[in-house]
């Protein structure tokens, strides 16, 4: 039989014609929706089952009503085929056009539906079979074109999706197809076709791969729903140069069949597989029901099972498809064959917009590979990280921190926005109107040296005290701040000096370094000293004028004091240089002595010029006279010389009984050298570090004033706004509705740099459901590392132990906080087989928070880690509003932990 191009019956296209190349075309139809009805069984036959139903024409099916119910019922659809219909008349009339479609570059999607041993599998086999005769056919007399057929398949199996040509490769994942909209099947292997026989051979080992079993109604039953997908791309020939190809997948796709446990007399595995094909096919009911009512009918369930997720393009998308119903004429199965009816009419209801899927043209691709090349040469081109990696993955993570804590500012300003307009247009503008500067004047919560590190506010200040205040107190407590800022300016300042004068005289003293160093060193404790007292008088003028000058003026006056700190950052630079040279200098500086590793490691554990500790810094600094010099000079001694050792140890210190020692004995002499050297070398080193500690904290100042202008300019901005919303409600108009768009993208973004900086699940679920966890966060017990406010600058890989511990934390609470039956049903959504190298609990959670573009996956994350920290505790469901702009106003709560957190990563 010679087939050409597959044409489509009129009546069933209502509007643009069949694809044209030239175009992707689009055509809108409706899904073609046929029935079959099969011959009585042998087991209803054996039953004395009765035919409960009459079919009156080639369209229409009705009930014979053999009770004389009420519901008795005629249906029409685009073809009933009766029990004695071939299956290859099944397929001509009620696929075959279809099917075809694919080899012109439409997608099309063919499937069996009807409760268990209504005959789906015995029909799809033969409509596989005639679809892969028909596509040879035509592929063989279409000569001008060149054909390339892909073959891949997949099963459903209890909501987990496993690759029929590849079983080993376990559940398969599920990927939204950004580009297309639809849903791509993770790893899922795809096979060149050779031919028609190596078509059929795959298609054998799908079957044979198939999960089947026995129940009552069907000795083989498909326990899984399959799916067999070819994909056909075509082009001409010929190779002019433009010519367009077409791509398509045709899905041949046989449900498992629905079933009631009492009929099918199913239980354990199988009741369970049946639990989970009915609920799947719940879901396939309800999104053809609601696309039945048209596209616009709010939202379509396509992601709540993965087999609607998979055949999303085909349900009311991008393809032609044909449902083939398959029912059992028996009366014992007369309410289960109703439902099938019942499906099919709401299936007929369903449009799809198919359109010819074309490949661009060989010239646009070579221009877009062309681009491509381009932007990786660019790429290349940029400086990229080389041997300083980790310090560069350090600023990257401190300035995605940064930038992570403004964003969640701006969102929570957003929200504090969003919440005085609803009260706002509650209460028609009341005189004491919180404005959004109050939000600005509660972040303001830097702390200084002096204050207590852990500043929570005091939640038993009346509320109106701390939210009633008006502009003119936030601008007031922006004075403070930035006169603190200026303090802090100062100190470090003072100490940088002293840390160079100390530097100096270790320098002069021990005679270590070049002469050049020295000077060097000398040179900048002058240009700090002269720095430090212009900055203090700068300070003290502004002081002068504090009454007068507004907020703008003050914040151009510190950001005119920009240059001071960056010519603090570079010599602070430069003085780590010098120390380095010299430390170079040091003899022996590679050989140091176990002691010394110990000492330099206890350093390391807390640098010895903590803020609190500042004041005693010059004490740290060891001189080789010093008494704890001395001790490990008498230590050495003891150990090494005993019967030498002199009573009085006050004279080891000084030089001339240094040479004493060395008329008795060369040895000793040696010895104090070797202890000068080393006490040197360990005062130099401290000195390193406090200076790196000082480079730490004038990179914060910079920080916090960023911080600080951001906020005063914020502020104004809220006040000025705040006016303009004054305004408008006044005249009567509502409030701009940008609001909420910015807010999306924003929490999008944040999303995803939590993502890339490994930030903790708790924390993110905590700031994404706006509700305060402070008491589990606490007894978390500060788990990872975005809890800890004291080190901004941790690393990439401490984040990421961090992140592990607190999913190990979370799996622990996994049979605690969720029920049986709540963790089957996450296991099974989450795609967590029963066995795996971990536990399913943990499995779970280390999934959690991981797909940070899909907001279905956050929105669930946040759901499930909630109700692991207890937060869900009150039996109360995660409420939508809490997902959209509907916020609780948080004055009801206690404060949230993570901006006390940003002003502990302030405190210097
Ligand atoms: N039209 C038909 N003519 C003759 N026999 C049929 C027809 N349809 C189905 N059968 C037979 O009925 C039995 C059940 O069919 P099948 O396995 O295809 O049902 P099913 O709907 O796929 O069931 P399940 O959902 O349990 O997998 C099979 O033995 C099959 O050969």
């Amino acid at each position: 039989m010679t087939i050409g191009t597959p044409v489509t019956p009129s009546s069933k296209i209502r509007r643009t014609p069949a694809c044209t190349p030239g175009g992707p075309k689009v055509r809108e139809e409706n899904i073609l929706v046929t029935v079959r009805m099969r011959p009585l069984s042998s087991r209803e036959l054996a039953a004395y089952d009765l035919v409960a139903w009459e079919i009156t024409d080639e369209n229409t099916i009705v009930s014979k009503n053999l009770y004389h119910e009420r519901h008795g019922g005629t249906y029409s659809f685009d073809k009933v085929f009766d029990p004695t219909c071939s299956t290859r008349k099944v397929y001509e009339d009620g696929a075959r056009d279809v099917a075809l479609s694919a080899l012109n570059g439409i997608n099309a999607t063919i499937f069996a539906y009807g409760q268990t041993s209504s005959g789906k599998t015995f029909t799809m086999r033969g409509v596989t079979e005639n679809a892969v005769k028909d596509i040879y056919e035509h592929i063989k007399f279409t000569r001008e074109r060149e054909f390339l057929l892909k073959f891949s398949a997949l099963e459903i199996y209890n909501e987990t999706v496993v690759d029929l040509l590849n079983r080993e490769s376990g559940p398969l994942r599920l990927l939204d197809d950004p580009e297309k909209g639809g849903t791509i099947v993770e790893k899922l292997i795809e096979e060149v076709i050779k031919d028609d026989q190596h078509l059929r051979h795959l298609i054998s080992i799908c079957e044979a791969q198939r999960q089947v079993g026995e129940t009552a109604l069907n000795d083989k039953s498909s326990r899984s729903h399959q799916i067999i997908r070819l994909t056909i791309e075509s082009s001409l020939r010929e190779d002019s140069g433009c010519v367009k190809s077409f791509l398509a997948s045709l899905n041949l796709v046989d449900l498992a069949g629905s079933e009631r446990a009492t009929q099918a007399n199913t239980d354990g595995t199988r009741l369970k597989e049946g639990s989970h094909i009915n609920r799947s096919l719940l879901t396939l009911t309800t999104v053809i029901r609601k696309l039945s009512c048209g596209k616009r009918s709010g939202h379509i369930p396509y992601r709540d099972s993965k087999l609607t997720r998979i055949l999303q393009t085909s349900l009311g998308g991008n393809a032609r498809t044909a449902i083939i119903c398959t029912m059992s004429p028996a009366l014992s199965h007369v309410e289960q064959s109703r439902n099938t009816l019942s499906f099919a009419t709401s299936a007929k209801e369903v449009t799809n917009t198919a359109q010819v899927n074309m490949i661009v043209e060989k010239k646009q691709l070579v221009k877009k590979l062309q681009e491509e090349v381009a932007r990786l040469e660019a790429e290349l081109r940029s400086p990229e990280p080389t041997s300083a990696a980790s310090s560069c993955l350090k600023s990257l993570l401190r300035e995605k921190d940064f930038k992570i804590q403004q964003m969640e500012r701006e969102i929570n300003e957003l929200k504090h926005q969003l919440d005085l307009e609803r009260s706002s247009h509650k209460e028609k503008k009341s005189s004491d109107n919180h404005g959004p500067s109050c939000q600005a004047v509660k972040r303001l919560s830097f702390t200084t040296e002096n204050d207590s590190i852990s500043q929570k506010p005091d939640s038993t200040k009346p509320k109106s005290r701390k939210m009633g205040k008006k502009s003119g107190t936030s601008s007031g407590m922006l004075f403070t701040e930035i006169r603190k800022l200026e303090t802090r300016q100062r100190q470090l300042g003072e100490e940088a000096n002293r840390a160079l004068e100390l530097l100096h005289k270790e320098v002069s003293s021990q005679r270590i370094g070049s002469h050049e160093t020295a000077e060097t060193i000398a040179k900048m404790l002058a240009e700090i000293k002269v720095m430090h007292t212009g900055a203090s008088c700068t300070s003290e003028v502004v002081h002068m004028k504090d009454k007068s000058t507004t907020l703008r003026e003050e914040i151009a006056r510190l950001d005119s004091q920009e240059g001071n700190i960056s010519v603090l950052e570079e010599k602070l630079d430069s003085v780590q240089r010098s120390i380095e040279k010299l430390v170079m200098h040091f003899p022996n500086s590679q050989e140091s002595t176990p002691e010394s590793k110990t000492c330099s490691k206890k350093r390391k554990g807390g640098l010895p010029f903590t803020l609190s500790n500042a004041a005693n810094m010059p004490n740290l600094i060891r001189s080789p006279c010093s008494t704890s010099s001395h001790k490990l000079m008498e230590d050495e001694i003891e150990n090494r010389a005993p019967s030498k050792r002199t009573p009085n140890s006050e004279e080891n210190c000084s030089v001339t009984n240094v040479s004493a020692q060395k008329q008795s004995s060369s040895i000793n002499v040696k010895k104090v050298q070797k202890m000068f050297k080393k006490a040197a070398e360990e005062n130099i080193q401290s000195i390193k570090a406090y200076v790196t500690e000082l480079k730490e904290r004038v990179a914060k100042l910079q920080y916090q004033k960023h911080l600080l202008v951001c906020q005063v300019l914020e502020l104004e901005e809220a006040n000025e706004a705040s006016s303009e919303d004054d305004a408008e409600t006044l005249t009567g108009q509502s409030p701009t509705p940008s609001w909420i768009a910015v807010f999306e993208d924003q929490r999008k973004e944040i999303i995803m740099l939590w993502h890339l900086c490994h930030v903790s699940i708790v924390h993110r679920t905590q700031f994404y459901l706006l509700r305060c966890l402070e008491q589990h966060l606490d007894d978390l017990g500060n788990a990872s590392p975005a809890l800890l406010g004291d080190d901004p600058a941790c690393s990439v890989s401490s984040s990421i132990k961090a992140l592990k511990q607190e999913r190990e934390y979370l799996a622990k609470r996994v049979s605690s906080k969720l029920t049986a039956e709540e963790r089957e049903v996450l296991y099974l959504k989450w795609d967590i087989p029963p066995e795996g190298k971990q536990k399913r609990r943990q499995q779970l959670v280390n999934k959690l928070w991981t797909d940070p573009l899909n907001m279905g996956h956050v929105k669930e994350s946040a759901e499930v880690v909630a109700k692991l920290v207890g937060f869900c505790e009150s039996a109360q469901p995660v409420s939508r509003e809490m997902f959209q702009l509907n916020f609780v106003p948080l004055s009801d709560k206690k404060s949230w932990m993570g901006w006390n957190l940003i002003s502990n990563l302030l405190h210097l």
